[in-house]
């Protein structure tokens, strides 16, 4: 069996934050406004950091104004509310991000739900989680979004098509799997309670892994043609999936780095653009 093409995140995620600057740039001619993304981020966990800087400097590139607000790791979900409610209501904060995760003692949810639907450009309230269901127009969760305008560029329609989706957090796992039912996919979810994950992981012609667990799919386990998208985020740029063994039964596969993760940033600056655009015309 020859090796799987390469899904080449960071190309097209290269194209789409250049089509983002352009139209950032016209916005901000037009209305003598930058688009602006505000940053939350509570505690220091060394990791979320980093993530929070690189969508920041790629904000910088693209003409997009960032504002960050660092919040102590003591912070109550209640200081966590009031915070996101007051982006929420600033006329010049077009998107927010709330960076996950964030302290046990925290109510994830509760804090979610203090940003404003119109500013959900990161895809995580419940607003988002309807209109992605049920494929309406809307903002997307940024890596399944991301995910999606992959599948897309490489010709690979979900239509009739088996999917497995390995995962099923909130920002991940869950909206993967709903977008891909949206697109007309017979979706399975596993998880850390499903008793086969080898067996269900055959079935499949799509494979998205979004656990945590480095090299937790393995290359046996991968139907001869399928297409595996590796979303899972591990310590030092480790993948869900074993590359190397998975590669060679694959068709198409992502990279980890330059799959999953450029195209999880450029929907974020994509949509924040989108959702700048949309408070302009409400004047
Ligand atoms: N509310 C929320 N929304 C998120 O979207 C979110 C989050 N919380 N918490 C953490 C994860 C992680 N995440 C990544 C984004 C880009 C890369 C990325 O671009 N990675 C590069 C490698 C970068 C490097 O060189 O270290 C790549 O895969 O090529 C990785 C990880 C977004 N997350």
């Amino acid at each position: 069996m020859s090796q799987a093409r390469l899904m080449e995140g960071t190309a097209l995620a290269r194209r789409i934050v250049e089509e983002t600057a352009e139209r950032a740039a016209d916005l901000t001619g037009r209305t003598g406004k930058a688009p602006c993304l505000a940053t939350v981020l509570v505690g220091e966990d060394p990791a979320s950091v980093t993530y929070v800087r690189m969508k920041r400097n790629r904000c910088r590139t693209a003409g997009i104004e960032s504002r960050h607000v660092e919040l102590p790791a003591t912070t109550t979900t209640e200081e966590l509310v009031t915070a996101l409610r007051a982006l929420s209501a600033d006329p010049t904060v077009h998107g927010i991000l709330l960076q996950h995760p964030m302290g046990p003692h925290l109510d994830e949810r509760a804090a979610f739900e203090a940003i404003a639907p119109e500013k959900d450009v990161d895809g995580v309230t419940f607003a988002s989680f309807a209109t992605m269901s049920f494929g309406l127009p809307g903002f997307v969760s940024c890596t399944p979004g991301g995910i999606m305008r992959l599948l897309d560029e490489y010709g690979v329609d979900p239509a009739g098509k088996r999917a497995v989706v390995v995962g099923r957090s909130a920002i991940l796992g869950k909206p993967a799997g709903m977008l891909l039912l949206a697109r007309d996919a017979t979706v399975t979810y596993c998880h850390s309670r499903t008793a086969d994950l080898s067996a269900a992981v055959r079935e499949a012609d799509i494979v998205v892994a979004a656990v945590g667990r480095p090299r937790l799919i393995r290359g046996q386990d991968i139907k001869p043609g399928a297409v595996v998208i590796d979303a899972g985020y591990n310590e030092g740029n480790v993948g869900d999936v074993d590359f190397d063994s998975a590669v060679e039964r694959a068709s198409l596969i992502t990279p980890v780095p330059g799959g999953v993760g450029p195209m999880t940033i450029a929907t974020l600056l994509e949509q924040t653009v989108q959702a700048a655009e949309a408070a302009a015309r409400q004047g």
